[in-house]
This record gives structure tokens, C-alpha cells and sequence, in this order.
């Protein structure tokens, strides 16, 4: 015998409702009504969903991107500057090795590695950032994901990469060089090789870390080791490609 239905009850969702319970309007009305007060926008709660959807916009976008090499430099280098040549020549050379070229998307060092990886053909990412003054992605970008957060932002220039190639630039660039130089030195990426290009700037940075940072024991003796220091595009995908190679 089938039982009696229940006259008064109500269900929401995977709940129902029986007798003095009962909702007295759907979960759809309440989403659909006005809401005047709007301060839950600027709590850490709603804050949380915001930072959830942008891995998920930036997982999305990029998990298909294929093989990949991060390159950072400095927003500030002048399209005359000849270290911007080289960044021009970083993005040339991974398109034409079918690489695609990671960068932060803004003007300077971005720009020449977008701008050589576009020109050739290759996939020029840019991952553009909320900074307090206005700025678009360059137009050089063929595939651009914007980012509230910085830490959002970083995790896809590491996961979504098999390299880093370091142009010389200021404290952006060198954020984003520890960054990668620390998940290596504690085992938290494996196989990651890092190129620093041009011998002459990096080269203060590499003498402070052996004279101060390996002798007061700082860091330990092969930390230096983590990356390596050349002159052009062509050598410092050439050894990248080595170690992946090597550890293939
Ligand atoms: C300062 C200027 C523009 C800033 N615009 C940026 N857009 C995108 N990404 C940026 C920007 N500034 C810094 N970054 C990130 O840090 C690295 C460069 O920083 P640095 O301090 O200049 O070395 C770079 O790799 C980006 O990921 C002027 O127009």
C-alpha cells in the first residue's frame, strides 16, 4: 500500500519540509530579490569565491596551452634598449621551437617576448594583473587572462610552465625569480630549469649569493646551481631544452 502523500510537504533541494517548517518562499525568489545592502562584497568570504574563479578562469584557459616557458623582465625597458632585442629574440625563438611564451602581458620585457613570439607565429600569453594605475595587456598578446591577484596570477606562471627565462628587470622580476628558485630549492617543483640572460646585470646578484649568502651559510653551496646565467635567446633555450632532455 502506497503511503499518503503529505499535503503540506515542501521540498528544497535535497530537504523537505513537513508542517511548521515550511519556507515560505523559494531559494530562486530569494536569489532574484533586491538586496540593498551590499557590504558581504567586501568580506573575505565573498573574497574567497572571487580568488576560487580565478583559478578556475586561468585553469581553464591555460590547461591546454601545450608546452610552455614563463619569461620575465622588467615593465620598463624602452623598445630602443638592447636588452629589449633580446627579449624579442626569447619570444622568436620558443615560438619556433613550438613553444609557447608566458609573460605578465604589461609593456617592456612582456611586450618584446610577445612581440617576437607573435610575430613568429607562436602563442604569446599574457597574464595582465589589477595594478592601482589603469593598464592594458600589450597588443602583441594573442591569448590574454587578467588577474586580481598576484599569488592567483603566479601559481599559473609556474604550473603552466616547463621553464623560466629571466630578463633583467626590477623588483617584480626578481619577486618572480625567488619565487620559482624557492619551490626548487625546497623540492616543491622538480626538474624546472630557470635562465638568467645577460651575464653583466645578473652578475652582482650571483656574487652576493656566493660571497654573502653560501659563505655565511645562508644557502647551501649548490643553490647557485639552481639556475643558470647566459647571454642570448638561442643558449638559454638551448640548455633548457638539455635538461629537459636529461631528465626526460
Ligand atoms: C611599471 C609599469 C607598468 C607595470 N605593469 C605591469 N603589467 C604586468 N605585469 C607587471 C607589471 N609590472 C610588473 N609586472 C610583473 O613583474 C615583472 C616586472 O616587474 P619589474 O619590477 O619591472 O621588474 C614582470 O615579469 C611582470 O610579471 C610602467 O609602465
Amino acid at each position: 500500500m502506497l503511503p499518503t502523500p503529505q499535503p503540506d510537504a515542501y521540498r528544497r533541494g535535497a530537504v523537505e519540509f513537513r508542517g511548521p517548517g515550511r519556507p515560505t518562499e523559494t531559494s530562486e525568489t530569494r536569489l532574484l530579490a533586491d538586496q540593498p545592502d551590499t557590504s558581504w562584497l567586501h568580506t573575505d568570504t565573498w573574497r574567497v569565491l572571487r580568488i576560487q574563479s580565478e583559478f578556475v578562469e586561468g585553469f581553464g584557459a591555460l590547461a591546454e596551452l601545450g608546452p610552455a616557458v614563463s619569461v620575465f623582465g622588467s615593465a620598463r625597458t624602452p623598445a630602443d634598449d638592447p636588452s629589449y632585442a633580446i627579449g624579442v629574440d626569447v619570444g622568436r625563438e620558443l615560438a619556433e621551437r613550438g613553444l609557447a611564451a608566458i609573460t605578465g602581458g604589461g609593456p617592456g620585457q612582456m611586450e618584446a617576448v610577445c612581440r617576437g613570439a607573435n610575430e613568429a607565429g607562436g602563442i604569446a600569453c599574457g597574464l595582465g594583473i589589477e595594478l592601482p594605475h589603469e593598464q592594458a595587456l600589450n597588443p602583441w598578446v594573442n591569448l590574454g587572462i587578467y588577474f586580481r591577484y598576484f599569488f592567483v596570477r603566479k601559481t599559473m606562471f609556474i604550473k603552466y610552465a616547463q621553464a623560466f627565462i629571466v630578463l633583467p628587470g626590477g623588483f617584480g622580476t626578481l619577486d618572480e625569480l625567488f619565487e620559482a628558485v624557492t619551490l626548487v630549492q625546497t623540492r616543491k617543483i622538480k626538474s624546472f630549469p630557470i635562465v638568467l640572460i645577460g651575464t653583466s646585470f645578473w652578475s652582482g646578484l650571483v656574487e652576493w649569493i656566493r660571497e654573502r649568502l653560501i659563505a655565511e651559510g645562508m644557502v647551501g653551496e649548490r643553490d647557485v646551481d639552481l639556475f643558470y646565467v647566459c647571454d642570448s635567446a638561442a643558449e638559454a633555450i638551448t640548455w633548457i631544452e638539455s635538461k629537459w632532455t636529461a631528465t626526460s
